[in-house]
């Protein structure tokens, strides 16, 4: 059996886009970077942790475990979710503008062994005004999303260009997911 090991709707939601059987597991791991992690690097342990979280709830070998983390980086800068509306004004303020990365890492721990495989986007905004973003945060629609903003909402209209996997900005970067499993599943 497969299990996503994720709170997030939006990783439920991309998963079934590929057919596949699976069950959720709710798993919740610290997420701070240490200063000595790359942000690729950071990304790709806590996807880890959040697998392995997933393996000890489940408490088999036998079982497939597919987590993910995603973050936004700009300028070696990791932005995980806005604490308040406050936060995310200036997260959005600094990417205004400016082309920014989103990392995506997906970690899939198989009865034989564990694999990573990681997405990188680069996401162009807009610039925004005060208003614009101010009428954004109103909407509620940053919270609990990495750089406080959703490319499948509202913030659709702020993105101007986007190079590389748009699935991967959601959360769960479905080719390389697809490719994960093939590689492990056979
Ligand atoms: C940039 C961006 C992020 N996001 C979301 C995806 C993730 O849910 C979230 C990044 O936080 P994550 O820590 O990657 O994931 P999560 O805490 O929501 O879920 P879990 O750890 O249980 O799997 O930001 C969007 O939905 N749209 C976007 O455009």
């Amino acid at each position: 059996m497969l299990y996503l090991a994720s709170r997030s709707p939006r990783r439920s939601q991309l998963l079934q886009q590929l057919g596949l059987d699976f069950q959720v597991l709710d798993i919740d791991v610290p997420e701070v970077r240490d200063p000595a992690e790359t942000a690729v690097a950071y990304v790709a342990r806590v996807a880890a942790d959040k697998a392995r979280a997933g393996r000890e709830q489940r408490g088999s070998d036998d079982d497939w475990i597919l987590a993910a983390d995603t973050e936004v980086v700009l300028d070696d800068q990791v932005f995980g979710k806005p604490a308040d509306a406050e936060a995310a004004a200036a997260m959005l303020a600094r990417l205004s503008d400016r082309t920014h990365q989103v990392v995506s890492c997906l970690h899939l721990l198989g009865p034989q062994g564990a694999r990573t495989a990681c997405c990188q986007s680069l996401v162009r905004f807009a610039a925004l005004t005060s208003a614009e973003i101010r009428a954004y945060v109103a909407t509620g629609e940053p919270y609990g999303k990495a750089g406080g903003y959703a490319i499948q909402g509202r913030a659709a209209a702020f993105v101007e260009h986007l190079d590389g996997s748009y699935s991967g900005v959601m959360g769960l970067p479905l080719f390389e997911t697809a490719r994960l499993l093939r590689s492990m599943t056979g």
